[in-house]
């Protein structure tokens, strides 16, 4: 067995994952309006004004629509891990399209690594612990997901509200941590530039504590989702 061969045993997509991330990287630093969050562990990027007001009133809606209650994967986390409402879009919907389009042209990823965009709803008191959102191939779910596009590279997410308090976006191991304002995307890679996973983009969806916060959250694969 050569060393590659070896390696990508050991940490899987691994050399997808460095591409992928050689690309977004490409894009966002080509883009004026793509804002790098100054930190040397992870690689994180901002963008204003991404949607409009009326964009992410008419998310806001589609959200209300699916929402239920979060769902994890088995086994994985504790109950009150992930406490939000989520809801998986309609692939076909003409708004999820063009919002899927757009969050992958600022990013420079074909479509087909994307999973179908979700949106999730935060009501005072609900909150997504920290965690990783690559996948860890120790456990069960891995051997299902490796079939289905693989690790996950980049996340996308985006704000839709201004929360009127809590609900940050933070990352502790970085000492980063993100209020949500309305229109802004928010990405980020879950693998360092070697393509290994990144155990510093640890996260977490910090207590609403006053309103409710909306997001939509993008997910790219290493390789064809679904
Ligand atoms: O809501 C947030 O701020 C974080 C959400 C998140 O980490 C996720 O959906 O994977
Ligand atoms: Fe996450």
């Amino acid at each position: 067995m050569t060393d590659t061969a070896t390696k990508t045993t050991k940490v899987p997509d691994q050399s997808a994952l460095a591409r992928v991330g050689r690309t977004v990287r490409a894009r966002l630093d080509a883009d004026p309006k793509a804002y790098k969050v100054p930190t040397d562990k992870a690689e994180i990027y901002a963008i204003g004004d991404f949607l409009s007001a009326n964009e992410c009133r008419k998310l806001i809606e589609m959200i209300d629509v699916v929402a239920s209650p979060s769902s994890l994967y088995e086994g994985t986390y504790k109950d009150g891990f992930r406490t939000s409402y989520t809801g998986n879009f309609n692939r076909d919907d003409t708004t999820v399209k063009m919002v899927s389009r757009r969050i992958d042209d600022a990013l420079g990823l074909s479509g087909e690594l994307g999973e179908t965009m979700q949106g999730q709803r935060y009501l005072p008191g609900q909150q997504f612990k920290d965690h990783h959102d690559y996948f860890y191939p120790t456990e069960n779910y891995w051997k299902m997901e490796r079939k289905n596009g693989g690790q996950r590279s980049w996340t996308a997410m985006l704000f839709l509200n201004d929360v009127q308090a809590g609900g940050a976006t933070s990352f502790p191991e970085l000492g980063i941590s993100i209020e949500p304002k309305a229109g802004v995307l928010l990405t980020w890679n879950n693998a360092k530039e070697d393509g290994t996973p990144n155990e510093d983009t640890l996260h977490a969806g910090t207590p609403v504590t006053l309103g409710s916060k909306y997001v939509i959250t993008r997910w790219y694969r290493s390789r064809k989702w679904g």
